[in-house]
This record gives structure tokens, C-alpha cells and sequence, in this order.
């Protein structure tokens, strides 16, 4: 990652954009392969992988699961050598980091060994919720320790079977659950108790888990285990929306390549709202086109889907002709940060009249007035606020290091479309 400094200044484009970009890959692809390669028996290499804070948590995770990790980051390159985490005796510990993902997905994991594992990880993630599964892992027969927050120790034999989850805060746990699920005495069946959030996520775990060899049947999986095998991780769909958002914004053309009509990724249907907006969508096997030349519209519309790119629309939505409503996305209060207050304080900062309600936000267009923007120890509120420096003089974000989490080389990748 280039030297950051504490405050940056985005520079407004001289020209529409007309680039083709390839993000680094996807942290939840990333996250899961890693998983899953550590739970086969045998040596995965995984290629086109992301390294970025969040899946080097997973790294260390795996390997205190006891992985062996070979990790080449110039090749974007990981060779995973995995074990049965049943025959792990020896006490663990794993530190997530600020990683969602890392840590709702090895906790599972973790509880399968018959040794202790402690899990925890910094301020911001300690914050974050995990009754929901650390209250299903005991359903599920594992010893947990009390509470619903991090630092939480589990510790095995995990028997299984029936286990009730929530769907309505976060995907991650039933995720986590299903990633371990064959690897559980008697395997797996999840009842969700409450309306499923970011469905396409577990769609991407289903998919996953397939290629090393599991199939999960509905919320169901059989006792059995992983296979090895080598694995290609698309460029990530999330981080690629700040691209095809700087289209919109600055009335230009952006492709990025890697992203094609397969992609496992929800996230690549934020084209499709930019399209509801006016801008134009062509899509291939292989790469996701957006352009973008007369008026923006405003939409109104459910993110609960695709909520990672919501601060990315509430950017974009500034230079519509009319305003935008987002709803469905509640959850997103308890990511990183509060993100649907932080995006509506650091716009009304800038001058444009935005509001929040409980499920989500409305923002009016307006003219940004010059503003540093704090981004709340929050890669997504830093990169979807710099969308505005593009198109308006004296935007400056702070502390853009906070990128670090899912894309070290962001603003790098950002400055090539001037
Ligand atoms: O499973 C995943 O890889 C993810 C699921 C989503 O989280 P929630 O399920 O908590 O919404 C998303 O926001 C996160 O960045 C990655
Ligand atoms: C919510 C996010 O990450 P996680 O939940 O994996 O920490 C994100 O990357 O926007």
C-alpha cells in the first residue's frame, strides 16, 4: 500500500472517465476459499486472491486452525495445505481484526476442535453483534463462553444437527455455520428464525463450498468433508462499484474487466440501479461496462441485498435531477460503523440535504461545498465519499488509510481515471 497521508484531497477529473479497471479480488470469495481450503485435506492453490487486512485475518485465522499457508501477495496467490480441525488438541487463538467475515466464519470452524479457541479482535469489532451464532453453536452442542460479544472462546467436539439462527442482522452467521456444517458429527440443518439480509452472500457460500466438493441442500448439509482443488477468485464486485459509480458521477465511461454475467457477487446488481438511473449497462462473460453522459434520476429502492454499495449510491445520488430514497438497510447501522448515519452526516456536512430514517436514507441533490469528510475508521465511508471529489473542487477525506481493510492500493487505482 502507498504511504497515505493523515488527510487526502481528491482532485476533480478534467475529463469524463473512459478506463478499464480490474479491482483485486473478492474479499468474501477470498474468505471463503480460505476457509474451505483449510478444511480439506490435501493442497489448494488459490489465485486472483485479495490481500488486504481482512483476508490477511483470515490467514492467520486458517492457520491457527492449523493450515499451512504459503502466501505469494505480488502473484495474488495462496497455497493452502488444509486439516481436519477435529484432530486439533492444542489451544488457539485468532485475532479478526475489524473482519466481519474472519470472524463469524471461523467461529464455526473453530468450535469443531476438541482444543480452546479464543477469538477476538479489535474495538470496532467487538462492537459488532454475535449472539446469533455463538447462541447456535450452542444449540449445535459446542462449549461457548457467556455473552454475545467478542472475545468469545469455543471449544468442540461439535455434534450438530437442527440449530436456529437470525437472518436480520447479518448473512455472516448462517455463512459460518454452513462452512463448518459437514465437517459437524451429525451435519447441519439451519432454521432461520427471522428474515434472511444479504441473500446473495449465502448463495456465494453454496457456491463456494461446491467447488471444494460440499453441497448444501436448502439450509441442509450432510456429514462429510472437503476436497482440495485449485481455485480462481473473481476481482471484488463491492470494490468495483466505486468505478462504475465515478462513471455515473462524472458522466463517463468505466469497464471493469473480471466481472461477467456469472459473477457469484450480489453486488455487481448496483449496475443495474445506476441503470435505473439512466446510465447505460452492457455486460459480457468476462467484464461490466457502465456509461454514463446525460441526467441522473433518483430511484428509490431496497439495497438489503446489496447494502455494501449503499454508501456508493448515497455519492452518486448527489448529482441526480431528483432524490433518492434507499431502504431495507437497518442492519448496516452495526458494520463498521453506523453507516447510514455516517453517510447522512458527512453529506449534510458537505452541504446536501440528507435524511435517515430507521430503515435507510433519502438524499436530495445539491452542490457539495469543499469538505473534509471523516470516515469513522470505515474503508467503504472513504471511498464512497471520495466518488464527490471527482466531480466537486475541495473534497478531502480523512484518514484514507482506513482503506487498508479491503483495498490497500485504492487511491492509487482511483487516481488512473483522471
Ligand atoms: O458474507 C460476506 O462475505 C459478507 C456479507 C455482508 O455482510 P452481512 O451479511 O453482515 O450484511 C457484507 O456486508 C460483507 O461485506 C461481506
Ligand atoms: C461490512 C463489511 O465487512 P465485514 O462485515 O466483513 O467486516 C464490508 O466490507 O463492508
Amino acid at each position: 500500500m502507498a504511504d497515505l497521508p493523515d488527510v487526502l484531497t481528491i482532485d476533480p477529473l478534467s475529463s469524463p472517465p473512459d478506463a478499464s479497471v480490474r479491482p483485486p479480488g473478492s474479499k468474501s470469495i477470498t474468505n471463503r476459499a480460505l476457509l474451505c481450503a483449510a478444511l480439506a485435506p490435501g493442497t489448494s492453490t488459490l489465485t486472483g486472491a485479495l490481500f488486504a487486512d481482512d483476508t490477511r485475518a483470515m490467514l492467520g485465522a486458517v492457520a491457527a486452525l492449523g493450515a499451512t499457508v504459503d502466501a505469494d501477495p505480488a502473484a495474488a496467490t495462496v497455497t493452502v495445505t488444509g486439516v481436519d480441525p477435529r484432530l486439533g488438541t492444542a489451544d488457539a487463538t485468532v485475532d479478526a481484526q475489524q473482519s466481519g467475515t474472519t470472524s463469524r466464519f471461523v467461529l464455526p470452524a473453530a468450535a469443531l476442535r476438541p482444543g480452546r479457541t479464543v477469538v477476538d479482535g479489535s474495538p470496532q469489532l467487538r462492537a459488532r453483534p454475535f449472539g446469533p451464532v455463538l447462541a447456535a453453536l450452542r444449540d449445535a452442542g459446542a462449549e461457548v463462553s457467556p455473552g454475545d460479544f467478542l472475545p468469545a472462546t469455543v471449544r468442540g467436539p461439535l455434534p450438530g444437527g437442527p440449530v436456529r439462527v437470525s437472518g436480520h442482522i447479518s448473512s455472516q452467521f448462517l455463512s459460518g455455520l454452513l462452512m463448518a456444517g459437514p465437517l459437524m458429527t451429525g451435519g447441519l440443518a439451519v432454521e432461520l428464525t427471522s428474515a434472511l439480509v444479504s441473500v446473495p452472500y449465502v448463495e456465494m457460500t453454496r457456491a463456494v463450498m461446491a467447488a471444494f466438493g460440499v453441497e448444501v441442500a436448502g439450509l441442509t448439509v450432510a456429514p462429510g468433508g472437503y476436497r482440495a482443488t485449485d481455485y480462481a477468485i473473481e476481482p471484488d464486485a463491492s470494490a468495483a462499484s466505486y468505478f462504475l459509480g465515478a462513471a455515473a458521477v462524472a458522466g463517463g465511461r468505466v469497464t471493469v474487466r473480471g466481472l461477467g454475467t456469472g459473477s457469484l457477487q450480489g453486488d455487481v446488481a448496483f449496475a443495474d440501479v445506476l441503470a435505473r438511473m439512466g446510465a447505460t449497462v452492457t455486460r459480457s462473460a468476462d467484464s461490466l461496462t457502465v456509461s454514463a453522459g446525460g441526467a441522473l434520476h433518483g430511484v428509490d429502492v431496497d439495497m438489503a441485498d446489496i447494502s455494501d454499495t449503499a454508501q456508493t449510491l448515497a455519492a452518486v445520488a448527489v448529482y441526480a435531477d431528483s432524490p433518492t430514497r434507499v431502504r431495507g438497510i437497518g442492519f448496516i447501522r452495526r458494520k463498521e460503523t453506523d453507516r447510514v448515519a455516517a453517510v447522512v452526516t458527512e453529506l449534510r456536512r458537505a452541504g446536501i440535504d440528507a435524511v435517515e430514517d430507521e430503515d435507510g436514507f433519502t438524499i436530495h441533490p445539491g452542490r457539495p461545498r469543499p469538505t473534509r469528510f471523516a470516515t469513522y475508521e470505515d474503508h467503504r465511508m472513504a471511498m464512497s465519499l471520495s466518488l464527490l471529489g471527482l466531480r466537486s473542487p475541495g473534497i478531502e477525506i480523512a484518514d484514507p488509510g482506513c482503506v487498508a481493510k479491503t483495498y490497500p492500493d485504492f487511491f492509487t487505482d482511483l487516481a488512473r481515471l483522471s
